[in-house]
């Protein structure tokens, strides 16, 4: 495909063969049976607790366990030689009254995804997190950066990306009908209708509303089961080079340089950790006394409604709401808002259930 000079003539062919590579990979990952190969694995499923997880994932010996163990005080081996961690370790840390569960993963090789070593458990574990650490050695970054990104890419994983805006809605008859609100600068109807020609789709509604759109994107949104996790690159060992090549690293967008050897900037890691994660920090106030600061209920951005709220304290507390009081960004007045189940809370509101 690289050796292929793309124009009117031959887009088409392109498109083709991008729908082929992909369902290629897709049957190399499921196994050929169609199972859900490559997932799991003796070890490697840890029972998940804390609001979000955290998941360490690059070659050997870059420093995921040494991170990872002080991060948390959960003790995870820590030595000079490659593949010292052979299976899942979790631990916690706590951010701002939330659980966090990191989960320290064995060293990947290249090839991980094609079935070397144990990248595919690995992977797959990575695959389930709500935020992924790419973990590189700051004397060789780059490189590493990526190829530890084409094997998170080839099992499925986007990183740092939202979902494409394409849908596709699939039809009896008709024909193949395209239609978008943008200019598309990256992808052109003959390369839309191969892929589509190779997944056998003849006929279907297109609407495509971003103007970056790929070919790629367009493949990902058919072949679906692709996850979009938000990635940290953290570069690691910064004590063993100098502050004008520490300068330079800087310019690697999503990404924190420390040592967790010398515990060095890992307080800047934890904010943009923090951030990445996108939690929803409430804090609630029994009628006529004071907010409770100590201890958030901590909730995900998109499921942070007033019923969230009340199921992740207890079932029955909506079915016995009459109202809530709100106050906070969320609320429309400081003097604080009369809500229902549906009203979304904010990062930092204050919630007082009134029972009926
Ligand atoms: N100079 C320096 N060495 C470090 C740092 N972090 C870890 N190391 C060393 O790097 C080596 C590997 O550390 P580990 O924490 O075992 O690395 P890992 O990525 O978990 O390795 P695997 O489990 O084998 O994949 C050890 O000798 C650590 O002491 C750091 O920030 N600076
Ligand atoms: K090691
Ligand atoms: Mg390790």
């Amino acid at each position: 495909m690289a050796r292929t000079q793309k124009n009117k003539a031959t887009s088409y062919h392109l498109g083709l063969l991008k729908a082929k590579v992909a369902k290629l990979r897709r049957e190399l990952i499921q196994g050929p049976s169609g199972g859900g190969g490559g997932g799991g694995g003796l070890g490697f499923d840890v029972a998940r607790t804390g609001i979000a997880s955290v998941g360490f994932v690059g070659f050997p010996s870059v420093g995921k366990s040494t991170l990872m163990s002080k991060l948390t005080g959960t003790h995870s081996e820590v030595a000079a030689y490659e593949f010292t961690t052979l299976t899942t370790v979790p631990g916690t840390v706590k951010v701002h009254g939330a659980p966090i569960q990191i989960l320290d993963l064995p060293g990947i090789v290249e090839g991980a995804v094609d079935g070397r070593g144990r990248g595919r458990q690995v992977i797959a574990v990575a695959r389930t997190c709500n935020l992924i650490f790419i973990v590189l050695d700051v004397l060789k970054p780059l490189g590493d950066k990526k190829l530890i990104e084409a094997e998170l890419e080839g099992f499925g994983i986007r990183l740092n990306k939202k979902p494409p805006a394409i849908v596709v809605r699939k039809k009896d008859k008709g024909g193949v009908n395209i239609t978008h609100t943008v200019p598309l600068t990256k992808i052109d109807p003959e390369e839309i209708k191969a892929v589509l020609s190779e997944y056998k789709i003849s006929s279907c509604d297109i609407a495509i509303r971003q103007v970056d759109v790929t070919l790629d994107d367009l493949v990902d949104v058919i072949e679906g089961n692709r996850v979009y996790v938000p990635a940290i690159y953290v570069l690691n060992k910064i004590d063993a080079i100098s502050i004008e090549e520490l300068d330079l690293l800087y310019k690697i967008p999503n990404s924190v340089p420390i040592s967790s050897k010398e515990w060095l900037n890992v307080d800047e890691l934890v904010d943009v950790m923090w951030e990445k994660l996108d939690l929803v920090r409430v804090y609630t106030k029994p009628r006529g006394l004071a907010p409770d600061y100590d201890a958030p209920v901590v909730l995900r951005k998109g499921r942070s409604s007033v019923e969230d709220f009340c199921m992740s304290i207890h079932k029955e507390i909506a079915k016995q709401m009459k109202y809530a009081v709100v106050w906070g960004s969320s609320a429309k007045h400081s003097r604080g808002q009369k809500v229902g189940v549906d009203h979304v809370l904010e990062d930092e509101d204050v919630v007082t259930i009134v029972k009926k």
